[in-house]
């Protein structure tokens, strides 16, 4: 891959600051997530991983800093379901509808090919779940069903805030497996997690965000050569700010 293709597939995030109410939340938060890549971003509760989040994907806005996807805020970025998809609180929509239909709404209104409906419907193991209601799908399928749809408009980009929330060992196993074929096409993930086991082994680099400021960004290889394992070094970053 090029430097120029590199920068317009990679996700800058750079010198963000955010304020709730006089309380700054964010100190500062830069890094970067490259194509081809898994970037895991982690952190304690209340560390500032949901509200990075939410500012890149045009959901709030900073007081400072920036939050690019190839170099374009998300609300500039043309149809953004075809450049990014993105994984964040759980699973909105009309708790009746099927979960068929739930997809061919957000295709259509997002000018994507109905075909994607059954690929993605397929590639996230629902295809039989296709006629069931939103509303009574267990956590795990609502998650497949977050990924069908943020996989629907095959984007470049894949946001994906505490992906394995409510999933069963198969289901994270599966995950995994999901993460690194996406990655292996060449696209730019990005996962928060707490759960830093799972990201050990899915990950290529690793960010550690404790109370607004970024503690680490390395190599997942580099990181773990230091120490035996990356919750070692997580605990060992995070506790003398905690
Ligand atoms: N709208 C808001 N008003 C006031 N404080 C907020 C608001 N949103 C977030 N915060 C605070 O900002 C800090 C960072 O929260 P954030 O949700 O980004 O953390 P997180 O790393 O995603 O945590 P978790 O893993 O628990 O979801 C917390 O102290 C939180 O209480």
């Amino acid at each position: 891959m090029t430097d120029i293709e590199t920068n317009v597939n990679s996700i800058s995030i750079s010198e963000l600051r955010k304020s709730h109410r006089g309380v700054e939340i964010l100190h500062g938060v830069g890094f970067t997530a490259a194509p081809g890549e898994v970037t895991a971003f982690l952190g304690p509760n209340g560390a500032g991983k949901s509200s990075t989040l939410r500012i890149l994907l045009g959901l709030d806005r900073a007081d400072s800093g920036s939050a690019l996807f190839g170099g374009k805020r998300y609300r500039d970025i043309d149809r953004p379901l075809t450049r990014v998809g993105a994984l964040f609180d759980g699973l909105a929509g009309n708790k009746m509808r099927s979960v068929a239909s739930h997809l061919a709404i957000v295709a259509e209104s997002n000018g994507i090919p109905h075909a994607r409906v059954s690929q993605t419907l397929e590639q996230t193991g629902l295809s039989a779940k296709r006629k069931s209601r939103l509303g009574t799908l267990s956590l795990g399928e609502g998650q497949r069903l977050g990924l069908a749809v943020a996989l629907l408009g095959e984007p470049q980009f894949l946001v994906l805030d505490e992906p394995t929330n409510g999933l069963d060992p198969a289901g994270i196993r599966w995950f995994r497996n999901f993460v690194r074929e996406q990655a292996a096409l060449g696209r730019t993930v990005l996962l928060s997690s707490h759960a830093l086991s799972e990201v050990q082994a899915v990950a290529d680099r690793a960010v550690v965000i404790s109370k607004g400021n970024i503690l680490l960004d390395s190599p997942l290889a580099e990181a773990t050569e230091k120490i035996s394992s990356l919750e070692d070094l997580f605990f060992e970053l995070t506790e003398g700010v905690a």
